[in-house]
């Protein structure tokens, strides 16, 4: 069960379902044997001359009667096991989807989009697969050749029986040292699948890039490299698979030229009855349905079991940022501080170096620095997106790391650098943390974020679609949208990570003037490249290679005539030039 150790709660809750199906596929199965006798009685009573025209009806009544309940027990079957192997594909996918939530951004850095698409569509198809099609096929394989070969003994002898078996051990070897060899091809497929669609996928994200840069004919030229591997494989894989087929009807063939011969001259010899015969011929054709069937229950199986162990190292990736035992429960007010922290990535960047800082609620603090300095790592680790050492980041005096992650980031108004928006409309992503909301705090937050006048711009206002299929905004609009969805939260803490740097100084002046207004009582941090979003901020701390380098208010910053002071002067001559 080790392997399928993830799926135990699906199978005990669905037991009965499965239960039930292969009940009914057994029925089938019981019911198919009496066809071959019913089959050689008929010959020979024919032969005999035993029968007429009503025995004949009567015959036929009895086979139509069988068909029928073929026919409704197959379709029982087919409701059970079938829909329960769709029920299994919604459980693993359902599965996947919720443990995925729960990995931390290090895991999704690691890891490619693709990849993952391929596991949550192919992998999981085809343990579908097994425990579906797998299931029935390997429990009528077996059943029809224990009772067919029971039944073979008992009408026609060991004698006959044992030849037929002749050909078997040489099938079973051959299935199971080709099923070794189809396992491996079978992962290579799904490996060259996985990079197939990571190439897609990377593509049509990067589209603006691909062709602005016109790499289109290279990009072709990618695509088709990999989907050629794809299909080399699949080649690959079906060669052997193609072998396999043949050769287990080959096999299985051979039987009924042993049987013809063998059981011929028992007829003639008056050991068995032609009726007899055409009963044990019968039973041989149900008996190399199973045998040809092994080679394509094996084949689905280890697909399966090969699908099941990739998807088994994605759901045994341990999330590292978790809430712990003691974690608490917070009621996150927003005094921040940070002691000694110095902080590494897994690849061994170091990222901040002794970091020490206090930000008191009602206080702003800002943090200015080159690209690569620190910043977005300093916020990361406030929401805790990556975990920070130990008794270095306290929030209400309490180490973030014994905080409930769930309060602690429902305290935060975050607006990221990159402002994603989801393909919804407007009024979605802005209210995108709230469960419950009137469409009025949508437009009071889009008014604050002075969005507002854009989306009734818009035909359909706040009910636009976003993203793929609706409209496209502008790089200013969509880091204002994403101001909003940050406001709307009523946050205690408030960090915008270059969040104005797309917006015109006057419009930024405008939402900075307002936010101090709400965030009177509350925290916020504010990270900028620019002077002017920064400048009013209660503390500025200026960052350079993961250290505090100058800290102080503007005016302090701009005496000390360091880096700041440098930047200052800089950009206000950039604006002065701009405007002459
Ligand atoms: N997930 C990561 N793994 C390893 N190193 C990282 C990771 N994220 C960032 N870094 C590195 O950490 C350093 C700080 O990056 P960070 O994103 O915090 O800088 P930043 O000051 O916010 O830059 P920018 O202004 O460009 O946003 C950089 O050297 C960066 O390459």
């Amino acid at each position: 069960m080790g392997r399928f150790r993830y799926l135990k709660s699906f199978f005990k809750q669905y037991k009965w379902y499965y239960a039930f199906g292969i009940f009914w596929l057994l029925v089938v199965n019981g019911i198919q044997m009496f066809v071959p006798r019913l089959l050689g009685n008929i010959t020979d009573q024919l032969a005999e001359g035993l029968l007429d025209g009503s025995d004949l009806v009567r015959y036929a009544i009895i086979l139509a009667s069988i068909g029928l309940l073929m026919g409704v027990s197959r379709a029982l079957w087919r409701i059970y096991i079938t829909g329960s192997a769709r029920r299994l594909e919604y459980f693993i996918r359902t599965k996947l989807f919720l443990h995925l939530q729960k990995l931390s951004p290090s895991y999704f850095n690691r890891m490619k989009t693709g990849d993952i698409m391929a596991h949550a569509t192919n992998d999981i198809n085809a343990v579908r697969m097994a425990f579906g099609g797998g299931i029935i096929m390997m429990t009528d394989a077996i059943v029809l050749t224990v009772i067919t070969t029971i039944l073979m003994l008992a009408q026609v002898g060991w004698q006959l029986t044992l030849i037929a078996m002749v050909p078997l051990p040489f099938l079973a070897l051959g299935v199971v040292s080709f099923g070794k060899v189809i396992h491996r091809r079978f992962k290579r497929v799904q490996a060259a699948f996985s990079s197939m669609t990571e190439s897609v996928q990377e593509n049509l994200s990067g589209i603006r890039v691909v062709k602005a840069f016109v790499q289109e004919d290279e990009e072709i030229n990618r695509f088709k490299k990999s989907a050629q591997e794809h299909v080399d494989k699949n080649i690959h894989l079906i060669k052997i698979w193609g072998v396999l087929q043949p050769l287990v009807q080959v096999i299985s063939t051979l039987s009924v030229i042993l049987i013809i011969m063998f059981g011929g001259i028992a007829v003639i010899n008056g050991d068995i009855s032609i009726g007899d015969f055409v009963a044990f011929n019968t039973y041989l054709t149900l008996l190399i349905w199973p045998m040809m069937a092994i080679g394509h229950v094996i084949n689905v199986l280890q697909r399966g079991r090969a699908s099941m162990d990739r998807l088994n190292t994605i759901l045994d990736e341990e999330p590292d940022i978790y809430d712990g035992d003691n974690a608490l429960d917070v009621d996150v007010k927003g005094d921040v501080e940070i002691k000694d922290l110095t902080f590494k990535y897994e690849d061994g960047t170091e990222a901040l170096k002794n970091i020490n800082l206090k930000i008191k609620r009602g206080e702003t603090l800002a943090i200015i620095g080159r690209t690569g300095s620190g910043k977005t790592t300093l916020v990361n680790l406030l929401l805790r997106l990556a975990n920070p050492p130990r008794d270095t980041v306290f929030i209400d005096g309490v180490d973030i790391n014994d905080i409930k992650l769930k309060p602690l980031r429902e305290s935060i108004g975050y607006v990221p650098q990159d402002n994603f928006l989801f393909s919804t409309n407007i009024s979605g992503n802005i209210a995108f943390a709230l469960k419950d909301y009137e469409q009025k705090q949508v437009e009071e937050a889009a008014k604050f974020a002075h969005v507002y006048d854009n989306i009734i711009e818009f035909p359909q206002k706040f009910d636009t679609m976003m993203g793929e299929r609706g409209v496209t905004l502008s790089g200013g609009q969509k880091q204002r949208v994403s101001i909003a969805r940050a406001i709307i939260k009523d946050p205690n803490i408030l960090i915008l990570d270059d969040s104005l740097s797309a917006v015109d100084t006057q419009t930024e002046e405008e939402i900075l003037r307002q936010l101090k207004d709400i965030m009177k009582s509350r925290t916020s941090i504010i990270i900028s490249h620019r002077v002017s979003t920064v400048k009013d901020a209660d503390e500025i701390i200026v960052m350079d290679d993961g250290e505090i380098v100058e800290r102080g208010n503007h005016e302090e910053l701009v005496d000390k005539d360091g880096l700041y002071a440098n930047l200052h002067y800089k950009q206000q001559l950039e604006e002065k030039l701009g405007s002459a």
